[in-house]
């Protein structure tokens, strides 16, 4: 085992309680083969989390390198069981957070390299009541064939509207989010072929004029607290749905999307692009203990690719 592993610093850290382990790694050392990073987000026997960020300049990472020049850092996001995503929005706020607290990016603007492109935040200065919220520029959503698709979960089964946010999602408007079951198993979505890596399926509800609530259940993590590409999605699919499409009225149109774990506000603006604000915590910070990176062997692997 390298040395770099025994001492494994990591932080924890969630937004809208959508929670991740952190993982410093500026100069792009460590390998987190996908079953390292699902024994780290196991919530018996690891420190617990819906995912985790490793946070690795740009330069040092092969996928990230040719973004350097326009972002020094690199979002490497991997979902619980250790399978890589091109996209998380809510660790990307939590991402934008912990440069801040770290020194490694002042507060106000910043662009961070993703999967899915260079991505713009905005760290508001703290304010008297503490950390104030942080807003991502999401980039364009694409609606790619089949624009429409079918969700089943046991008896029950909607049409769904196709939405990518970097990520694949396929958003159900349903009558009562209880409808979604206990959701431990994965949704059925159908054409399959729509989603030939998986996808992640939220179920969403009117709360009032342009205010929903969602659940949401993620690839590679089961259903979660919150989900920021998701709540994205769901704000895309409902702007065409209630007929205020942006790009055929001429007007940007905001939603209040309420989660299980806090509310993300969404704005889609004229040319498309999606702007999402919500909170972002660090909350605590420690060492692995050498003998539980050791006491395994079974973690040990490539580290490669996408391992769904
Ligand atoms: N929770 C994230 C999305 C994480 C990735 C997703 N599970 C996938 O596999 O696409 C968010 O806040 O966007």
């Amino acid at each position: 085992m390298s040395e770099i592993l025994k001492g494994l610093r990591f932080l924890k850290g969630h937004g809208t309680e959508n929670d991740f382990v952190i993982v410093p790694d500026p100069d792009g050392l460590i390998d987190l083969p996908p079953a390292l990073v699902a024994r780290l987000c196991d919530r018996r026997a690891g420190v617990g989390g819906d995912g985790l960020l490793r946070v690795v300049r740009s330069a040092a990472h092969p996928e990230a390198a040719p973004m350097a020049a326009e972002a020094e850092w690199f979002m490497d996001y991997r979902n619980s069981d250790g399978s890589v995503a091109e996209m998380c929005g809510n660790g990307l706020r939590v991402f934008a957070r912990y440069l801040v607290l770290a020194g490694l990016a002042g507060s106000g603007d910043l662009a961070v390299a993703t999967r899915a492109g260079v991505l713009g935040v905005h760290v508001a200065a703290d304010g008297p009541d503490g950390p104030s919220g942080v807003t991502v520029e999401m980039g364009r959503a694409r609606l790619p064939g089949p624009a429409d698709v079918l969700v089943t979960v046991g008896e029950r089964q909607w049409p769904a509207t196709h939405v990518n946010m970097g990520n694949p999602h396929a958003v159900a408007f349903v009558d009562d989010l209880d409808h979604a079951g206990d959701l431990f198993a994965a949704p059925g979505v159908a054409p399959a072929t729509a989603y030939p890596t998986g996808v992640n399926v939220e179920f969403v509800v009117d709360r009032g004029p342009r205010h929903l609530a969602m659940r949401v259940h993620e690839r590679g993590s089961g259903e979660t607290r919150s989900c920021g590409t998701g709540a994205c999605a769901v704000a895309v699919a409902a702007a065409r749905r209630d007929g205020v499409d942006p790009a055929l009225t001429g007007q940007p149109v905001t939603y209040t999307v309420d989660l299980p774990g806090g509310r993300l506000v969404v704005t889609e603006q004229v040319d498309g692009a999606v702007r999402m604000t919500g909170p972002a915590v660090v909350l605590a910070e420690g060492v692995l203990d050498a003998s539980w990176l050791g006491g395994r062997q079974d973690w040990t692997g490539t580290g490669a690719g996408l391992a769904r």
